[in-house]
């Protein structure tokens, strides 16, 4: 008979209860049944790399770290947008801001920090915001397409990656900083300085030495107003000036709280099962703001929970490495001078570099670096290590990083097993030449799938490749990235060998090309369900679990946990009737707003999840489908029906391509529009495929985008009639089809293979026809899925909100 599994309540779905919750299922995996409850509608994801989503570096979709998946297969019950407002430490319950009441035998606190947001006059005001989750950078993201301005309050790690961010999309950014010189927690003034001069380089202002007094603006932010009687204007403010730690739900419970919850070397907090981790714990008076020591605690925790011996956790010495492109800076324990230590500096201001060592008696305890910080690794293990560096100061300041990368006879050979490499993830040089030597990486990605080196902030990677190519020689030289850290393979071959060997799952695709994680991720789940239903329209039977939130509801998920209901309307071309019963449908379900999108059509905003199918049956119109990789709108203007300037019927020709490619399944969404004369007032010229209409004819053009990262299109011929135009976009979306990527938008892969190519690709009638009668055998596949769930009680069910006893 199986041991009755204990209760296991994890309070945070963030980065270091989630963390800590991995290592107990490599220890235990059969010792709990596991609940977490997390306040943010999304799974678990990568907070650090918001920085990167900001600039530019990455999706948010490609910063999950455990898709619903992952929770699935380990029969974790998971409960995002529940906020758990009060714990009862006698009867041993948790009770959620949504009423559900679960007990518990052990319980996790992991809740985090809040931002520190400073008590202004003002700072109430709309468009003032912190940078912490993932609905602040997309409010950063929206903002920056409607406003010019930002002001950053505080120029530490935090503020800096915010503000990078914003200049990349696009806004004016200055930072106002307290001090006379930026990140004085971690560099010090020389180094501060450089990277001022650096940061001022790529466009960014400073406003230091400036105390904020109040925010301006009626509701909305419009200037700061400084103790000085200055003021700076500004349509954003984001309020970057710490964090502290989030206890009062601990507090509240009467669990013994300081700054943050305290707890022991076992991570247990005053009162018995009940732990903390994470930013909100307090060991031996610290609480850390960084991943890498909340990682160890978790580590510790997971034994404890698992009953495996550990000595505990004995506290961190931490390094910190800004993110920010074209831009190195390293810092790493004690790095001012203090009475007893001495300091050694290294200036090169040609090739602006600086580095600086303070050594306390024959130990290295702290380092600065700017722009070269190849070393940072090595000189932060020898911190940590506390290891005798009598004699080599000099060497060690002027130079581990020249050779340490060199393939042969390198410093990263003579390192010992233990030093670590990977500081987020706690990974030691060994541990990595394990997964290499022992466990067949051959690749950043595998090595990232196998120890989780490089998986957080990847400021390792240079050490991780430089192990690789140590220890695999030449089969690490001739390995490409593959799509994923789950399988080296590129697209090409993935979509090469499913061809070749006529495989028809996904998870037979993973199992036959070796995937080296079986489960694969949010990134290959995806392109690979999205691979097979290109190839095989007819067979292959979709995989509704491996697709993102959005696309299994059929509704975007807005920030607050509701949706958005986006009907289809033809050409943006509608009529008074339907708009009546959009209203009315809109009345009904209290729809609390109704918008017009940029693509002219009408959004209901604020659904519940369970009212979807009920709206979708009242409004009996087909999806509009707002929320997928498929087509999505086609922009009209009025053309020659009503415009005196117009040549040609836009109206007509909008709505016929629309009719003809709704529901198409396609690698990135895509958006059309047609424009009746050159003046173009549809904004064909951004678009995926934009059709504008000429004295006797049509322009065709492709590979345009708007939002972030603005591309004009490229014109890929004129044609005359209107089934030409039919028969060129037929062909041109079934070429990209069959050779984009998945999630690459047109502007990418026409960026990426040329426009050359595609016209070559679509020069001859006959490959046209060819291409237009396999997109027409996929669509004459498809339904609609509103009506599909409307009418199938069995999907309608996967809407209906989860009841639950009282106690679970
Ligand atoms: C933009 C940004 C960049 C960063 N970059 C780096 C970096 O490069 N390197 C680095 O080391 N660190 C970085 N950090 C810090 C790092 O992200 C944090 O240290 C880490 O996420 C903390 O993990 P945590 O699990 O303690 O808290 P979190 O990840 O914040 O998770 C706590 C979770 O608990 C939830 N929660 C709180 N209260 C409740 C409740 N009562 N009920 C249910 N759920 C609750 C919260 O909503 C949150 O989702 C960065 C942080 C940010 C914001
Ligand atoms: N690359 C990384 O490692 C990274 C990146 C982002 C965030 N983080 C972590 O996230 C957390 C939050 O970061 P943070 O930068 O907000 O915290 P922080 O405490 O490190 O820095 C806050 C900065 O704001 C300044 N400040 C304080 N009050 C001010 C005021 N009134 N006006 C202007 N400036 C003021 C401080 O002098 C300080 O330099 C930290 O734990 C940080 O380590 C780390
Ligand atoms: S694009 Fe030409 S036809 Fe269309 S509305 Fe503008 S001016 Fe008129
Ligand atoms: S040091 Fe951040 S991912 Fe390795």
């Amino acid at each position: 008979m199986s041991a009755i599994r204990k209760k296991l309540i994890l309070v945070g779905n963030g980065m270091a209860g989630v963390r800590a919750i991995e290592h107990l299922l490599k220890l235990a995996p059969e010792a709990y049944d596991i609940t977490i409850f997390g306040s943010e509608p999304h799974p678990n994801y990568n907070r650090i790399m918001l920085s990167s989503v900001l600039a530019g570096g990455a999706s948010l979709d490609e910063i999950v770290i455990n898709d619903l998946e992952w929770y699935r297969s380990f029969n974790i019950q998971l409960y995002t947008g529940h906020t758990v407002t009060s714990i009862d430490p006698v009867e041993r319950k948790v009770h959620t801001d949504k009423g559900i009441t679960a007990s518990y035998d052990e319980l996790i606190l992991a809740t985090g920090s809040n931002p520190f947001m400073l008590p202004i006059p003002g700072a109430e005001k709309e468009g003032v915001i912190a940078f912490r989750d993932i609905k602040d950078t997309q409010i950063m993201q929206e903002v920056s397409q409607k406003y010019g301005k930002a002001l950053v309050i505080g120029g530490g790690l935090l503020g800096l990656e915010a503000a990078r961010g914003l200049l990349h999309l696009g806004m004016e950014v200055s930072v106002v900083h307290i001090h006379e010189y930026i990140m004085e927690r971690q560099l010090d003034e020389s180094a501060s300085v450089m990277l001022r001069k650096e940061l001022e380089a790529q466009g960014m202002k400073f406003l230091l030495k400036k105390q904020s007094e109040a925010v301006l603006g009626k509701k909305r932010v419009k200037g700061l107003l400084f103790a000085d009687g200055s003021i700076e204007d500004a349509d954003l403010i984001v309020m970057a000036v710490g964090i502290k730690p989030n206890v009062e739900l601990a507090r509240s419970s009467g669990i013994e709280v300081n700054r943050g919850i305290i707890v022991n070397d076992y991570m247990e907090s005053s009162l018995p099962g009940i732990y903390a981790v994470g930013e909100c714990a307090e060991h031996r008076g610290i609480a850390y703001g960084l991943v890498a020591p909340l990682y160890e605690q978790g580590a510790v925790l997971a034994k404890r929970l698992a009953g495996v011996p550990t000595e505990g956790y004995a506290g961190s010495v931490t390094s910190t490495k800004l993110k920010v492109s074209g831009v190195d800076v390293f810092s790493a324990g004690q790095f001012t001078e203090q009475p007893g230590t001495k300091a050694l500096r290294f200036q090169d201001e040609t090739d602006g570099v600086y580095k600086k060592l303070v050594i306390h008696g024959d130990k290295l305890i702290g380092a600065v670096l700017f722009g070269d910080t190849g070393d940072g690794a090595q000189l932060f293990s020898m911190i940590k290590k506390g290891e005798n560096i009598k004699g080599r100061e000099k060497e060690l300041l002027l130079g581990i990083s020249a050779d340490a990368l060199a393939p042969k006879g390198n410093r990263l050979e003579g390192m010992a097993d233990d030093e670590i490499i990977c500081g987020c993830n706690g990974v030691s040089k060994g541990a990595i030449a394990e997964a290499i030597t022992s466990g067949g990486c051959t690749s950043v990605g595998q090595i990232k799938a196998c120890t989780k080196a490089s998986a957080s902030c990847g400021g390792c990677k240079p050490l991780v490749e430089g192990l690789l190519q140590l220890y695999a020689g030449e089969a690490a030289v001739t390995v490409k990235e593959g799509i994923c850290g789950c399988t080296t393979l590129g697209r090409d071959e993935i979509v090469a060998e499913i061809k070749r060997m006529k495989l028809m799952t996904v998870k037979e695709v993973m199992n036959v090309l070796e995937w080296g994680n079986e489960e694969g991720c949010a990134k290959c789940r995806p392109s690979l369900n999205y691979y097979l239903g290109m190839l095989y329209p007819e067979e292959y039977i979709d995989e509704n679990e491996s697709r993102f939130t959005n696309e299994r509801y059929h509704a975007n998920i807005q920030k607050d946990g509701t949706y958005s209901v986006v009907p289809r309307i033809y050409g943006g071309v509608t009529s008074p009737a339907e708009l009546i019963k959009i209203a009315q449908v809109a009345v009904k379900f209290e729809v609390p707003l109704v918008k017009f999108t940029g693509g002219q059509r009408l959004d209901l905003l604020g659904v519940k999840k369970e009212d979807l199918p009920k709206m979708w049956e009242e409004l009996d119109m087909p999806s509009g489908h707002a929320y997928g990789k498929t087509l999505r709108t086609v922009k009209t203007c009025v053309g020659s029906t009503y415009c005196r300037f117009g040549t040609q019927d836009a109206l007509g020709m909008g709505i016929r391509l629309e009719q003809a490619f709704e529901r198409l399944n396609t690698p990135g969404k895509v958006k059309l529009a047609v424009s009746g004369c050159p003046r173009n007032c549809a904004e064909a010229t951004i678009k995926d495929f934009g059709v504008v209409a000429i004295d006797g004819g049509w322009e065709l053009h492709i590979g345009g985008n708007g939002g972030v990262h603005v591309r004009a299109t490229e014109l890929l011929c004129v044609v005359k009639t209107d089934d030409e135009v039919m028969e060129w976009a037929s062909a041109f979306l079934q070429y990209y089809r069959e050779n984009a990527g998945w999630n690459e938008r047109t502007a990418q892969w026409v960026e990426r293979v040329g426009l050359d190519s595609i016209k070559q690709a679509l020069e001859s009638r006959e490959a046209r026809l060819a291409l237009q009668e396999r997109i027409q055998k996929t669509l004459s596949l498809t339904t609609d899925p509103w009506k599909q769930i409307v009418n199938t009680p069995e999907l309608r069910k996967n809407f209906e909100p989860i009841s639950l006893p009282e106690t679970v």
